[in-house]
């Protein structure tokens, strides 16, 4: 099981989570921390075994309820087999959405794809190899934003959807959506933020006559490109690169970043701290 918690910080919380767990017959499997200190905040994850036993899942969690009540924190626990159930949505590049299949499909990702949905045609992904995953066309314009995203919140809610994960959609969510999916949407942003906002930052790049490209995975918030970041990573380029050499480039390093920052959110290694996260990594 792994259990995610944050709470104001005070003494005795890895004692008292540590007691729990041991006075419950489980065996803790690894525990990370981190104290921010700067707001007095304390965040933790422990993954753990029930031994032959332990107590129920359902007791541990009533357990665990108590402790959350007493600290004030806000509190995961889940059973670490379970599989988190994932819409991935795309509009014309489909460099990660393939990678990000392609990751699951060989069991580096433990999730349960729900759907694929994308603004544009199937034919725009049509080197994906989609299998028998379910693939929905949902175009989109100015006039017919808000029926669009309708008919998307409605296919989130009937798939019971946890995550989705915006591999490449280059439409803008709305504040409504954005809200609704405050901390389980996520988002790859092709530059090394906050450098480079906007849907051509590669451009950007070039004509700013940068030496490193990077990108960033972070969850979506209403501010375009300001929510808090998962992960990131760059590249060194150089004069000689083209705008299509970095556009090139870009997409090693958009795949990578996307597929730890999905990865880590599906293994509950992501922790909000307002504006930004705690990631404790493997
Ligand atoms: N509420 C949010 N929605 C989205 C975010 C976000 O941070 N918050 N990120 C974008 C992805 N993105 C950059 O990473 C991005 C996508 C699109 C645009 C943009 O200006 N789109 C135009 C339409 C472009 C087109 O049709 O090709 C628009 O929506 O008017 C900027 C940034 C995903 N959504």
């Amino acid at each position: 099981m792994i259990l995610a918690l944050s709470c104001p910080d005070r003494p005795g919380i890895v004692a008292a989570v540590s007691t729990l767990l041991a006075e419950a017959g489980c065996n803790i499997r690894d525990a990370q921390q981190f104290d921010d200190l700067e707001i007095g905040r304390f965040f933790m994850r422990v993954v753990f075994d029930r031994l032959e036993g332990a107590r129920s899942a359902a007791e541990i969690q009533g357990l665990v309820d108590e402790l959350a009540a007493r600290f004030k924190m806000t509190v995961s626990l889940r059973d670490a087999a379970a599989r988190k159930r994932v819409m991935l949505l795309v509009s014309k590049f489909d460099h990660c959405l393939a990678d990000l299949i392609y990751r699951w499909r060989i069991g580096e990702l433990p999730m349960e794809i729900t759907a694929i949905v994308s603004n544009h045609a199937r034919e725009h992904i049509a080197s994906t190899d989609l299998g028998d995953l379910p693939f929905h066309h949902m175009p989109v314009n100015r006039q017919t934003k808000m029926e669009q995203e309708a008919e998307l919140w409605h296919l989130i809610q009937e798939t019971q959807s946890d995550l989705v994960v915006l591999a490449r959609y280059m439409q803008v969510l709305s504040d409504g959506l954005s809200a609704k999916l405050s901390g389980r949407c996520i988002n790859i942003h092709h530059s090394f933020l906050p450098g480079f906002k906007g849907a051509k930052p590669y451009h950007q790049a070039h004509e700013r006559g940068v030496k490193l490209i990077g990108a960033t995975a972070h969850y979506v918030t209403s501010d375009l490109d300001e929510g808090p970041i998962i992960e990131q990573d760059v590249e060194r380029i150089s004069h000689r690169d083209t705008p299509d050499d970095l556009v090139r480039k870009g997409r090693d390093i958009e795949r990578r970043v996307l597929a730890r920052a999905v990865r880590y959110h599906l293994e509950d290694r992501v922790l909000l701290n307002g504006k930004k996260s705690v990631v404790f990594t493997d």
